[in-house]
């Protein structure tokens, strides 16, 4: 059974660890490994899980294995664990989507960013209505790669399902200003995980997507005691740890020149160092080259040196 309205408000005020989804170089979703995953993430203390969605490669799987691995992480979790299923594409086509997901009990659908290429903040609304209007299911827009107004993120909180918004803009100020602007009973997370979890938090967001605490999810459990107990000096020392695997996963690799390329094959590439399944990528991603494979070994080397001194 699905948890309630209330209870996905209160996971979602926590450490949102997304499911990256296996996969072998001939391209098949190792289903094993990513329930292995699921379950020690949930062992180390995550309860907050994202499937079929953003760095799980959302776009990069068929219907059918979106329905798929949000039906491994479903049933590899205890029903105490909320998953929220990645959804997005036409009207029709999230609908059907959403509809496979409520027959898996998944417990919140997290919309993914619109892809299109025009598009008015009244339509994305009525998108999200409309969407809504065939679940009982709460839904969690993520809001990226468009610079909506204030306006549009008071409206959004205004919808009936949706519970919280994963906000995924570098600019903190409108942040606040959505939150001042919204209804109170929706929360906000940070989408761009620990480097923005300081300051999303000072503006009001509750929680946080993984960046590197997908792979060592200690660093985003203490993050959040941190944040939740006014500890800015602390909270600040572990953001700063999560720096430099952070940077390098926002670099191009080679011969690309867009940004954060190599970024989910950096995380997967953390979760084998973790000695959790990491697997292949799909194009458009494209796999670390060697010489990346051994700069993100020393930073992970680092990165533990510093959980250690810091956390223990
Ligand atoms: N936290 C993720 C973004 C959300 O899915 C990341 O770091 O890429």
């Amino acid at each position: 059974m699905s948890l309630s309205d209330q209870q996905v408000r209160s996971r979602l005020r926590g450490v949102a660890v997304g499911l990256l989804t296996p996969f072998t170089d001939e391209n098949e979703i190792q289903h094993d490994d990513l329930a292995e995953n699921a379950r020690e993430l949930y062992d180390a203390g995550i309860r907050t899980f994202l499937a079929a969605a953003n760095i799980s490669e959302y776009h990069s799987l068929a219907e059918n294995e979106r329905a798929a691995v949000v039906e491994t992480s479903v049933k590899a979790l205890p029903s105490d664990a909320c998953v929220l299923a990645g959804v997005g594409g036409s009207t029709a086509g999230a609908k059907e989507l959403i509809r496979a997901y409520d027959r898996l009990d998944a417990d919140a659908m997290m919309i993914m960013p619109p892809d299109h290429t025009y598009m008015h903040e009244q339509g994305l609304l009525e998108y999200y209505r409309e969407l809504g209007a065939v679940t009982e299911t709460p839904l969690v827009p993520y809001v990226r790669g468009f610079d909506p107004s204030v306006e549009y993120l008071a409206r959004l909180t205004h919808i009936d399902s949706v519970v919280g918004i994963k906000y995924a803009l570098k600019d903190p100020v409108k942040l606040g200003a959505g939150i001042g602007a919204g209804a109170d009973d929706v929360v906000w997370v940070d989408g761009l995980a620990e480097p923005f979890a300081v300051s999303f938090w000072a503006e009001g967001a509750e929680g946080f997507s993984a960046g590197v605490s997908n792979f060592r999810p200690e660093i985003g459990l203490e993050l959040y005691d941190a944040l939740s107990a006014g500890d800015w000096e602390r909270a600040c020392q572990l953001r700063n740890i999560c720096l430099p695997y952070q940077n390098f996963r926002d670099e191009t690799g080679q011969e690309n020149e867009i940004e954060g390329a190599i970024s989910v094959s950096a995380v997967k590439k953390g979760l084998e160092l973790a000695g959790l399944n990491g697997g292949s990528v799909r194009e458009p991603i494209r796999p670390l080259a060697e010489e990346e494979e051994r700069r993100a070994e020393r930073l992970y080397d680092q990165l533990d040196d510093d959980i250690e001194s810091l956390i223990g």
